[in-house]
C-alpha cells in the first residue's frame, strides 16, 4: 500500500507537483498518467525517498521510505534500466545488489528465472539488449520479494512480444497480491494492463478511477456507417433523432442509434449499407477528454 497525503514539491520557485493525495491498493496494477511534466516522475522518485516532499506525507506500509526496515524488502522500483555497470554480468550484479541490501543470495537465481534471464546471467550487461536491460532492471526491483512495486514507463522502446511479456509480468504480481503502480504514456497498454488509474496534470490530481469507469464515463462512442448513397440516409438518421457527421464521401459517424437500428431504417427506405461498426471510446479519447478539460478549467482560472 503507498499512502500520498497532501504531497507538494517545490524547485525553486515552481511547484512540480500540488497538494496531491491518494491512496495506491494492493492486488491490482494501477496505472499513473497525466501529459509530459505533469509530476509522474517527482512523485514516484519521493515515494522511494530519491527526493523529499517540501510539504506533506508519503507512505509506504504505513511508514516513510526512511523509516523502513531493509527497504528492499518493502519496495522495488524500475526507474531508468540504465544505471548498471556495464562490464558486470547480470549475476554479478544482482549479488552485489543483494548483498548491499542484507538479502539471501538464493533470491538472485529465483529472480533470474522469473524474469527469464537464467540463460544470460553470466554475460556482460553492456551487451544486452534494451529488452534484457529491462527485464535486468526488474529482476533487481523483485530481489527483496517486496509488496509495493514502482515501474516508470516500463515498456518505453520495447519490441511487442516484451510488452506482452512486461503486461503479463505486472498483472501476476498484482494477483500475488502486490500493489502494482505503473506510470505510461501510452493509454492503449494502459487500458490493457491497469485495473485502476491515477491521472494528474500540472501537478495536481485529475481522477483517482477504475479503468472501466473512466471510460464508461466519457462520451465518445459511435457507429461508422458506409453507404454509397449518403444523402437521404443523413436526413432519414437525424430524423430519427440521431447526430450524425459526414467523415468522408460514403462514410457517416453516428451518435443516439444502435447499429440494428439504423439496419432496418436504411432497409425500410431501400438504402444500401455498405458497413455498420461501433466504435468504442478508447481509453485515449477519455484520457484526452478528461485532461483537456482540466487544461481549459486552468485557463478560465487564470
Ligand atoms: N530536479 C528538478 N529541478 C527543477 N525542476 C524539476 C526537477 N525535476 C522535475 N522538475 C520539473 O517538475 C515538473 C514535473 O516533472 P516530472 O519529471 O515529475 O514530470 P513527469 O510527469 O514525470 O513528466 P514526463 O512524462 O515528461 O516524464 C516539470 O516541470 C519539470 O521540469
Amino acid at each position: 500500500m503507498i499512502e500520498i497525503e497532501n504531497f507538494s514539491k517545490r524547485y525553486g520557485d515552481r511547484y512540480a507537483v500540488r497538494d496531491l493525495t491518494f491512496g495506491v491498493r494492493p492486488g491490482r496494477v494501477t496505472g499513473f498518467l497525466g501529459p509530459n511534466g505533469a509530476g509522474k516522475s517527482t512523485t514516484m522518485r519521493a515515494v522511494l525517498g530519491l527526493d523529499l516532499p517540501t510539504t506533506g506525507r508519503i507512505r509506504i506500509d504505513g511508514r516513510p521510505y526512511a523509516a523502513l526496515d531493509r527497504p528492499l524488502t518493502h519496495v522495488g522500483a524500475l526507474l531508468d534500466a540504465g544505471g548498471v555497470h556495464p562490464g558486470r554480468d547480470a549475476r554479478r550484479h544482482l549479488r552485489a545488489v543483494a548483498a548491499a541490501g542484507k538479502l539471501p543470495e538464493r533470491r538472485v537465481d529465483e529472480v533470474l528465472a522469473r524474469v527469464g534471464l537464467t540463460e544470460a546471467a553470466g554475460r556482460r550487461v553492456g551487451g544486452f539488449s534494451l529488452g534484457m536491460r529491462q527485464r535486468l532492471g526488474i529482476a533487481t526491483a523483485l530481489l527483496g520479494d517486496p509488496g509495493v512495486l514502482l515501474f516508470d514507463e516500463p515498456v518505453n522502446g520495447l519490441d511487442p512480444e516484451g510488452i506482452r511479456w512486461i503486461r503479463d509480468l505486472m498483472k501476476s504480481l498484482a494477483a500475488e497480491g502486490r500493489t502494482v503502480f505503473v506510470s505510461s504514456h501510452l493509454m492503449s497498454e494502459m487500458e490493457n494492463t491497469a485495473d485502476h488509474l491515477i491521472v494528474i496534470g500540472r501537478g495536481r490530481l485529475i481522477a483517482d478511477v477504475s479503468t472501466r469507469e473512466l471510460i464508461a464515463r466519457s462520451a465518445g462512442g459511435f457507429l461508422k456507417v458506409r453507404t454509397d448513397d449518403p444523402g437521404p440516409l443523413i436526413t432519414l438518421l437525424a430524423d430519427a433523432g440521431a447526430r450524425v457527421t459526414p467523415d468522408g464521401p460514403d462514410t457517416l459517424h453516428v451518435v443516439g442509434l444502435e447499429g440494428d437500428q439504423v439496419a432496418r431504417l436504411a432497409h425500410r427506405a431501400g438504402i444500401l449499407l455498405l458497413e455498420v461498426a461501433h466504435h468504442a471510446t478508447s481509453l485515449e479519447d477519455a484520457y484526452l477528454q478528461l485532461t483537456d478539460a482540466a487544461v481549459e478549467y486552468r485557463g478560465a482560472q487564470a
